[in-house]
């Protein structure tokens, strides 16, 4: 598996209101697999259990098969449960510093930044492995997530070492300003997995690695 450091590329999200069941889920997770997602997060706000356990746990699985990496959404014990390659932490979920001294110097551990340079240094201070900064477009999954300028790309690119993510509203349309502007992942969750066909999610995860080997 690549480290996290040299990836670049299509970083899908799941949803439980486009990925209502289990055969839904792994069907159209296997697709963006097939298409050369790089990363996938796995998203579920419910508080069925047995369900998320269960769900991560056959993700991680599909993950381990191609050489994905496998993130789960702001739960620690969930990612330590299933055997998860690390978390996605935002503002309010559980801090950095914690959750590295219970995942361990291996597990990657990435930080939601906003809009602000300011909590991006203190997440790379702390030992973040990825910052990720949004929404950069409006939002389908999450309307209310606070706008980021597109420039904030460009003065982290010139700032950080570590990998930059870009999310929130993210189509295949908008994106190569984004690649443009030093995005070195594409976080996307609607316009990757809204199809109902695994054929065209495939292809549009194809389409989102094109923009990286154009460069
Ligand atoms: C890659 C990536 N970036 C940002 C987020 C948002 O995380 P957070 O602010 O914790 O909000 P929720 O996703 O928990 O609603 C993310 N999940 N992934
Ligand atoms: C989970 C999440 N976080 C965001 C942020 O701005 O922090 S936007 C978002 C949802 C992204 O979904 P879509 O690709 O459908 O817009
Ligand atoms: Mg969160």
């Amino acid at each position: 598996m690549s480290s996290i450091e040299t990836l670049r590329g299509l970083y899908g999200i799941t949803d439980t209101a486009l990925m209502p069941d289990d055969d839904t889920l792994i069907m159209k997770v296997t697709a963006a697999i097939e298409g050369g997602m790089t990363i996938l997060q796995y998203r579920d706000k419910s508080h069925d259990d047995e369900k998320r356990v269960r769900q991560a746990t056959r993700l991680r699985e599909l993950c381990d098969q191609s050489g994905t990496l496998f993130l789960i959404n702001d739960d620690v014990d969930l990612a330590l449960a299933c055997g998860a390659h690390g978390v996605h932490l935002g503002q309010s979920d559980e801090a950095l510093i914690s959750a590295r001294e219970r995942l361990g110097g291996q597990a990657i551990i990435g930080i939601t930044c906003e809009d602000s340079m300011e909590l991006a240094r203190r997440a790379n201070d702390q030992g973040a492995d990825y910052i990720a900064f949004g929404r950069f477009f409006p939002s389908l999954t999450k309307p209310d997530a606070r706008p980021a300028p597109l420039y904030l790309l460009d003065e982290a690119r010139e700032e950080f070492e570590i990998p930059i993510v870009a999310i929130g509203g993210i189509t295949r349309d908008n994106a190569p300003q984004l690649v443009n502007s030093g995005a070195d992942m594409l976080a996307v969750v609607n316009d990757l997995f809204s199809p109902q066909d695994s054929e065209t999610i495939t292809l549009r995860a194809r389409d989102y690695l094109s923009l990286y080997h154009q460069r």
